[in-house]
């Protein structure tokens, strides 16, 4: 109400204060988010500004020093949890169960980096089981076939993924994943929907209109017979019982506190909630290297070389050392992230209560602020030639790096941020590169969407040709309010190298 618009009088907005016309902004905000986000970016970088949404206004710092307080503020003043509550609604959709304890984000921080080697050389197998059963299946002999990609590697993704979250033979069971992959979908459109009413309407519009009830149905008829019969093996032989399987779902299980949190439902929530902020993240990611990598021909030869250099020729003898010094395949990825990321937003944070921020701009409680990916990694002051794809520009500037202190491969990712290149890795995140979040929230689920990443396309360059069916054309991305897709409708065509 004006009340609370007063309140925030101080901070300058895009397009107008003014009840009407910000209105249109906001209409227009739904047109063509970023434009709007990067006209704010233009006039108020380092300080705060807001947007109008429909459903309130939206802060946005921008600047290092503003991004780095977001990243770094304690939970309890600045949420990122509080956040995603208020904007999908996750109450009704995820359950309240997961928010009250947010367990498997230590179990992914933890175990899930520490065991990464380990994982590998399933998720590999998988990774060629799905080349075989999605692609193969759909290319003829030695000839060009154009496909759609968006679906096709979702279905590769959500299959390889979740050999590591809960091994065979649930991964490979399709509707197992259309459940998992639907979960996703519908907890955005649930939340989005729920969005419309307000407070004190959505207990009752979420009982009638349940968007992911069916799903979690379903996903109790697959993965709940596997987690009971792993409680009673825990039960009977313990822990470490003989032929544990390593994956996500063990430690889950492993982890969970012995109270509601460890009923087979609410742990079958759980998988379906790894699943719901790894999946989608995970391959759009990689449709938007892959358009990159189709329509700029000229990678193709570099980074082939590079694998044939590093990495064996079956892939079952890859192991996580062995990306280590694949740094043009790592920079690639990269600054396909840095130009093509998920939208225009990261850092998503809700004031917990009033906040001043250390250039003295306050903050009313309550309110949602963000930082904007898309404006900072296009700032030229953050990058050269910003706006322009340079897939090796990482690469290079590493090299630079090495050049002035020695640089040791092997080196464990998550030990070594001392070492002058790091800010240059795929998985590493500063105040103006914002792909993974950073800081507090910083996503944990980094290492292994890299090395996921990195297995998928070395598997597609050492095994097949492609290229856009429109030769050298990159799709433009499709643009929903803050949200950037990958086109669904344009065509790669790819052939079996021999
Ligand atoms: C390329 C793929 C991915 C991208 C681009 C991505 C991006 C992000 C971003 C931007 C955040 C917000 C961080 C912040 O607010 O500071 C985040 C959080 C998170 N991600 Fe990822 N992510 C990816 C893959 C994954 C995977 C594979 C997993 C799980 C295995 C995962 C699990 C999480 C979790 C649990 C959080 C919340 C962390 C917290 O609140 O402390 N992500 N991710």
């Amino acid at each position: 109400g004006y009340q609370r618009r007063r309140l925030h009088a101080h901070i300058p907005a895009v397009g107008s204060d003014n009840v009407l016309s910000s209105y249109f902004t906001a209409m227009k905000y739904w047109m063509r988010a970023n434009d709007i986000i990067h006209e704010g970016y233009r006039k108020h970088k380092g300080s705060i500004f807001k947007i109008p949404q429909f459903t309130g206004w939206l802060f946005i710092a921008s600047g290092d020093e503003l991004v780095e307080e977001l990243r770094n503020a304690d939970e309890n003043v600045l949420s990122s949890a509080a956040a995603l509550v208020d904007l999908l609604q996750t109450d009704y959709t995820i359950g309240r169960s997961v928010r009250e304890n947010l367990y498997h984000i230590h179990v992914l921080r933890t175990t899930l980096n520490k065991n990464l080697a380990s994982i590998l050389p399933d998720a590999i197998d998988e990774i060629a089981a799905a080349f075989k059963d999605e692609l193969d299946a759909k290319l003829g002999d030695g000839e060009w076939t154009p496909l759609a990609v968006t679906d096709l590697f979702t279905r590769i993704i959500c299959r390889v993924s979740n050999r590591s979250f809960v091994g065979l033979p649930l991964c490979r069971i399709p509707d197992y994943c259309t459940t998992v992959e639907s979960f996703a979908q519908n907890v955005v459109l649930g939340g989005t929907f729920l969005n419309c009413f307000p407070d004190f309407l959505r207990p009752a519009v979420a009982s009638v209109v349940n968007t992911t009830g069916g799903n979690l149905r379903k996903m109790m008829h697959y993965t709940g017979p596997v987690v009971d019969e792993r409680k009673r093996l825990i039960e009977e032989h313990g822990e470490d019982y003989p032929g544990k399987p390593v994956d996500m779902l063990s430690w889950i299980i492993d982890n969970a506190p012995h109270n509601e949190h460890y009923s087979t439902e609410n742990l079958v929530r759980r998988v379906l909630t790894v699943n719901f902020v790894a999946l989608h993240s995970t391959s759009l990611s990689f449709v938007h290297a892959l358009y990159s990598l189709a329509a700029r021909q000229q990678y193709i030869m570099p980074l082939r070389e590079e694998l044939e250099q590093h990495l064996g020729k079956e892939p079952a003898t890859w192991t996580k050392d062995s990306f280590n010094p694949c740094w043009k395949l790592d920079s690639f990825l990269k600054e396909s992230q840095r130009l093509n990321g998920l939208g225009a937003f990261s850092l998503l944070r809700k004031t917990m209560r009033p906040y001043t921020f250390r250039d003295g701009t306050w903050l009313p409680e309550g309110v949602i602020v963000t930082a904007s990916q898309t404006a900072s990694h296009t700032d030229s002051e953050h990058f050269t030639n910003a706006d322009t794809f340079d897939g090796f520009r990482f690469f290079r500037a590493r090299e630079r790096a090495a050049q002035t202190e020695a640089v040791e491969y092997t080196q464990e990712h998550l030990e070594d941020q001392g070492s002058e290149d790091w800010q240059y890795r795929l998985t590493s995140t500063s105040p103006h590169y914002l792909a993974f979040g950073g800081g507090r929230h910083v996503c944990p689920g980094r290492f292994y969407a890299a090395l996921e990443l990195k297995c998928m396309l070395s598997f597609l360059l050492l095994n097949y040709d492609v290229r856009m069916k429109d030769a050298g054309v990159r799709p433009p991305d499709v643009w929903i309010g803050p949200t950037s897709l990958p086109s669904s409708s344009a065509k790669v065509e790819f052939r079996r190298r021999t």
